[in-house]
């Protein structure tokens, strides 16, 4: 037990460095998906790897001190199964009936290395189940697999670096690790209802990585400068080496000033040239995928990255430098200097003071606004912004930022629509991946087998319903359409070939998809109180007007009155008056109320029914969502001050590279507005 315990000793200093050393890859790869770095993911895969390099030390040490070294246990592997039972039962004292015997019977050799070959490999089954979502056949598998891996690294003698097996390689050792993992799968089991879902972790990153938080920006700064500095301390040092210096010095210049010029030319390289090559973007902007952009996301132009990154440097560096300088002079030479520069030295610890409560109140304004802007939820902007009229985006909320300032009229959606049909992909195949977009939409914040409720209406919008249900019931999640009828008597094409075709192919593969066809008010309600999800496939752009028909006008009042008055077992008022009064959304009102706590997510296609695609106006009643997910453009109901709050967040789906399109349907304007379509 001794070895295992120094083996552990020696592997808690050095397998920390080396686990964050394999996870930082696993970090960068995570900030380029989703532009941000979820900790509990980079934790888990660091405890990960330190775990397994604990586990496969403890598997293949002590390492004998000799390559030649002979270790006699070790020759013959093992090949018995459970051949630790048998030599257990051999010399055991043990007897039930005598609990004197039981504490020896632990003490025992073959006992506690039987529970310690289980317990090894405990964890594994437990991140292979709660972090990798592995069935239990397949942990069974990578169990039994990893197992192999030691007793063959033993067997080999660590794959040849020893002549002779050094570790016994044991059969039982493959029964009892492999059983471990097991045990491990099923511990987990319970305790994944108090851990975070790791699926909706990515969802919570993505918003995260659309922020261009302070951190990211000073990262960025940071890294340029360094690279600048570098780069300019490099050149300046081989410009000395190879006489330049002296050359310089012989003509009267002083060296400071030159390497201050070198310094000059690489910080607008950095800051001014490079960004104005890449659309916005210095070097590491680029690696942290930042832009620089004004305000309205539109492209910048140079001066006025010369303008923001001269104020930051003036704010930023050039105090330090000043300070730097003023330090340095000597009042013993006093004599020999300018008189500006005698009053600086003889002031000195003046200046000092002086700087430090400048830099003092400057790094506290910046503190007091970033938590304003972190608290108010706003972009923090400093001072050098103001000036150049610049901000620094993520380069995929630049992107969001110019889709939104550009909506496309839904008449030109159709146009677009015919324009992508006549180059191959048709409508039904657009429908399908819209469809597809919402189920993605649903599943990356709601974890399956939940039930999901899906409203479709009988034009296309509902065409995209009966994908996105097929879709969600294909995932394991069990879904429930609404349809005011079945799908052969849908009009709309391709709605009506798309919803039959899901019909079928989910009654003979046994999806969980079952369709309610103008089910009853009570039928409705409870479906409805246990959803966790309710998509919003009832009108789309096909919607004008300001009163819905029934049924829409009934189903849409049902999900709203859901959401904001809780399920009926909740007993939260659902036969109310006033309840009736809220699902409808007086229009006159500022603001909707607040969401129940059980609240299910609220997922509109294209755009909430009710709400009017080209005009922004909100019928009677309207959906309430938290994401609507708009297919192929922004339409321009959905910008419209007053639709946020039946919006809420709003996706764009392209379905299809959209560019080409969106420059020959806006021909001329685009290149006047300076938005480029899409990037
Ligand atoms: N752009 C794209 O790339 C793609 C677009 N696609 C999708 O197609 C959608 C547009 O489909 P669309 O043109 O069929 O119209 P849509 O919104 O379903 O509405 C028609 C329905 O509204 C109904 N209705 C009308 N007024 C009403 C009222 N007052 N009260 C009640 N009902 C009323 C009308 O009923 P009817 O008059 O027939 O009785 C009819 O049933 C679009 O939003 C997008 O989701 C994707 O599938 C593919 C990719
Ligand atoms: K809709």
């Amino acid at each position: 037990m001794n070895v295992y315990t120094n083996n552990i000793i020696a592997a808690a200093i050095a397998f920390p460095v080396i686990a964050f050393a394999i996870t930082v890859p696993y970090m960068i790869y995570q900030y380029r998906k989703f532009g941000s770095i979820p900790w509990i993911r980079t934790l888990i895969v660091y405890s990960l790897a330190f775990y397994l390099l604990c586990a496969y030390f403890l598997v293949i040490l002590p390492l004998p001190e000799d390559r030649s070294a002979v270790v006699a246990y070790a020759a013959t592997p093992q090949l018995m199964p459970f051949n630790f039972v048998r030599e257990f039962l051999a010399e055991t004292t043990f007897s039930l009936g005598d609990p004197s015997t039981w504490l020896a019977t632990l003490r025992d050799p073959y006992v506690y290395e039987a529970a310690f070959n289980v317990l090894l490999l405990v964890p594994l089954g437990m991140y292979l189940r709660y972090y990798f979502r592995r069935t239990w056949y397949q942990t069974l598998l990578i169990g039994f697999s990893v197992t192999l891996f030691f007793e063959l690294s033993q067997i080999t003698g660590l794959w040849g670096a020893y002549l002779h097996p050094y570790r016994l390689f044991d059969v039982d050792d493959l029964i009892l690790n492999t059983l471990g993992s097991m045990v491990g799968f099923w511990l987990v089991g319970p305790a994944m209802r108090l851990l975070p879902d790791i699926r909706l972790v990515n969802e919570e990153a993505r918003e995260a990585g659309m922020r261009a938080s302070v951190t990211k920006r000073a990262l960025s700064f940071f890294i340029d400068v360094f690279v600048a500095q570098t780069a300019s301390t490099m050149v300046a040092g081989a410009l000395d080496a190879t006489g330049a210096r002296a050359a310089a010095e012989a003509q009267g210049v002083s060296w400071g000033l030159v390497s201050m010029a070198v310094d000059a030319v690489f910080y607008l390289l950095c800051f001014v040239a490079i960004p104005a090559l890449t659309k916005g973007q210095t070097p590491a902007q680029m690696l942290l995928k930042l832009r620089i952009v004004r305000p309205d996301a539109s492209r910048a132009r140079w001066y006025q990255y010369l303008a923001r990154y001269g104020f930051l440097y003036a704010l930023a560096l050039a105090p330090f430098l000043a300070l730097f300088g003023i330090v340095s002079l000597d009042p013993a030479q006093a004599s020999e200097m300018s008189s500006i520069a005698a009053f600086f030295a003889d002031h000195r610890a003046g200046f000092v003071v002086a700087w430090l409560v400048f830099m003092g109140a400057w790094a506290l304004s910046l503190i007091v606004r970033a938590i304003r802007s972190a608290v108010k939820k706003r972009p923090f902007i400093m001072l050098n912004g103001v000036l150049s009229a610049t901000r620094v985006m993520t380069v995929d909320a630049v992107q969001q930022e110019r889709d939104r300032r550009s909506p496309l009229d839904v008449s030109a959606v159709t146009a677009l629509e015919s324009m992508i049909a006549d180059d191959g992909v048709p409508l039904s195949e657009l429908m399908k991946r819209a469809g597809t977009a919402v189920a993605d939409e649903v599943r990356a914040w709601v974890p399956d087998p939940s039930p999901v409720v899906v409203f479709a209406g009988s034009g296309n919008n509902g065409g995209d319903g009966w994908v996105a249900a097929h879709a969600l019931a294909e995932a394991g999640y069990r879904a429930i359409l609404v349809t005011p009828d079945i799908a052969e008597r849908i009009k709309a094409e391709p709605a009506r070939s798309t919803a039959m075709a899901a019909f079928a192919d989910a009654s003979e593969r046994g999806l969980p998809l079952s369709v309610l066809v103008a089910p009853d008010a009570d039928v409705l309600a409870s479906a409805l109180d246990e959803a966790k999800a309710v998509v919003d496939a009832v009108l789309g752009t096909g919607f004008s007007g300001t009163e819905l028909r029934e049924p829409y006008a009934g189903w849409i009042r049902a999900a709203n009155r859901r959401r904001f008055e809780g399920s009926r077992e909740k007993g939260r008022g659902f036969h109310r008056k006033r309840a009736f009064e809220r699902g409808d959304h007086d229009r006159s009102r500022k603001s909707l109320p607040t969401k129940a706590k059980d609240a299910p997510l609220a997922v509109a296609v294209d755009v909430p029914s009710g709400l009017g695609a080209q005009t922004g106006t909100i019928a009677r009643p309207t959906f309430a969502a938290d994401t609507t997910v708009t297919m192929l453009a922004y339409k321009p109901g959905l910008v419209k001050p007053q639709a946020r709050r039946f919006t809420g967040s709003v996706e764009l789906a392209r379905l299809v590279d959209t560019a080409p399109y969106l420059s020959r349907l806006r021909g001329i304007d685009a290149a006047d507005s300076g938005v480029e379509p899409s990037a």
